[in-house]
C-alpha cells in the first residue's frame, strides 16, 4: 500500500444516489478499515447552525473565569460542565485545553442502594446563565448530529454486509451523545505543546468540527503522523474502540493527538461522540469471511469487559479522567469487581 499522506474525503449525499451508493459504501468500508479517519462532506447538518455554535463556543470561553467556574464539572454527578486547561491528563501529561462537556439532556434516573453506579451518568446539563443562547443552539446541533450519525452508522452496517439495523438496538431511543466544546490555548514555555496527548476514542463514532487552526494529527501508520488540516464544511470522522471491538478489529480505532497552536494563537474545536445506550451490551458482530480476513485490527475477546457493559465502561473512563468528580459524587462506589 502507498503511504497515506492525507485523509480520504467521503460525500454522504452519495448514500441517497442509486448511482453513487455502492461506491460510497466501498469507500466507507476501506477508509474506516485502512485509516480509521476521514472527512465527511455534504452531511446535511446545517452549516449556519454549526457556525452559530462555533461562535457561541468562542463566546463561552471568552467569559470571565468566574462565570465558567459557576458551571464547573465538579458540581455535576453526570460529568457535565467546564474544566480548566491542564486538569485532564493523557499519558500522565496535562492536556492544555479548556473544555465544556454536554450530554443528552435528560432527567436523572432514580438510584437506589445497590443500583449500578452508571445510572448516575444520566441527568441534566449545566448551562451558563451569562450565555443563554448556548442551550438552544447546542441542543439543536446535538439533535442534527445524532440524526446524521445514526444514518452514517447504518451505512457502516450495510458496508460491513450486516443488516442495516444491526447497530440500532445499541441506541434504542436513548443514544448516549456527548459533546465537548474545546479551546486550545497557544504554546508557552510553562505548558509545552500537548493540546491533547495521543489517544484512541473509546466510543462508537466521533465527529470533529474544527476551526481554521491546524493541530489535529493522526497516526495513520506506526510513527507516520499526518495533519488532519481543517477542511471547511467537513467533519473529521473517526472510529472509537467500541466499534473496533464490535467489528472484531475490522474497523480501526486510530491514535490521534492535538499539538497546541503557536504562541498567542488559539484553536477551537467541537467534538461530538456517539455512544451506545448506557444499559446496552455490545456483541461482537460476525462479519462475512471475505471481509473478516481483511481486518487489520486486534481480534476481539468476547469476554472483554469493554464490550460487555456500555454503562460501566463509560463510567470507568469518566472517573479516570475526572478524579475530582469521582471523589465528590462517586466516593461510595466500589468499582474493583469490575476493573
Ligand atoms: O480537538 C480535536 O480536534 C480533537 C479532540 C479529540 O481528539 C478528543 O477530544 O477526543
Ligand atoms: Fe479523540
Amino acid at each position: 500500500m502507498d503511504h497515506i499522506t492525507s485523509l480520504p474525503i467521503l460525500d454522504l449525499s452519495h448514500l441517497d444516489s442509486d448511482q453513487h451508493r455502492p461506491s460510497f459504501l466501498r469507500q466507507l468500508s476501506a477508509a474506516a478499515r485502512d485509516v480509521g479517519f476521514f472527512y465527511l462532506i455534504n452531511h446535511g447538518v446545517d452549516a449556519a447552525l454549526s457556525q452559530r455554535l462555533q461562535h457561541l463556543s468562542r463566546a463561552f470561553f471568552a467569559l470571565p473565569e468566574e462565570e465558567k467556574l459557576r458551571v464547573a464539572m465538579v458540581h455535576s454527578p453526570h460529568f457535565r460542565g467546564y474544566n480548566r486547561a491542564g486538569s485532564e491528563l493523557t499519558r500522565s501529561q496535562p492536556d492544555w485545553r479548556e473544555q465544556f462537556d454536554i450530554g443528552a439532556e435528560r432527567v436523572p434516573l432514580t438510584v437506589a442502594a445497590g443500583d449500578p453506579g452508571w445510572r448516575r451518568l444520566q441527568g441534566p446539563n449545566q448551562w451558563p446563565t451569562a450565555l443563554p443562547e448556548l442551550k438552544p443552539v447546542l441542543l439543536a446541533w446535538q439533535q442534527a448530529m445524532t440524526a446524521m450519525s445514526l444514518r452514517l452508522l447504518r451505512a457502516f452496517a450495510t458496508a460491513l454486509a450486516l443488516p442495516e439495523e444491526a447497530f440500532d438496538a445499541l441506541y434504542g431511543d436513548k443514544p448516549n451523545e456527548h459533546i465537548k466544546l474545546i479551546r486550545y490555548p497557544g504554546q508557552s514555555h510553562q505548558t509545552g505543546n500537548q493540546g491533547v496527548g495521543a489517544h484512541k476514542d473509546s466510543g462508537f463514532l466521533s465527529f470533529l468540527l474544527q476551526d481554521e487552526q491546524r493541530g489535529l494529527q493522526v497516526e495513520v501508520e506506526p510513527d507516520n503522523w499526518i495533519d488532519a488540516r481543517p477542511l471547511p464544511g467537513a467533519f473529521v470522522v473517526n472510529i472509537g474502540e467500541l466499534l473496533e471491538l464490535a467489528t472484531n478489529g475490522y474497523l480501526r480505532a486510530t491514535v490521534h493527538r492535538v499539538v497546541s497552536p503557536p504562541e498567542n494563537q488559539e484553536r477551537l474545536s467541537i467534538a461530538f461522540f456517539l455512544g451506545a445506550q448506557l444499559d446496552a451490551v455490545v456483541p461482537v458482530f460476525e462479519l462475512p469471511q471475505a471481509l473478516a480476513h481483511l481486518a487489520h485490527g486486534p481480534a476481539s475477546d468476547p469476554q472483554n469487559p469493554l464490550l460487555r457493559d456500555v454503562g460501566w465502561n463509560y463510567l470507568k473512563g469518566r472517573l479516570r479522567s475526572h478524579p475530582d468528580v469521582a471523589e465528590r459524587h462517586y466516593g461510595d462506589l466500589r468499582l474493583s469487581s469490575r476493573d
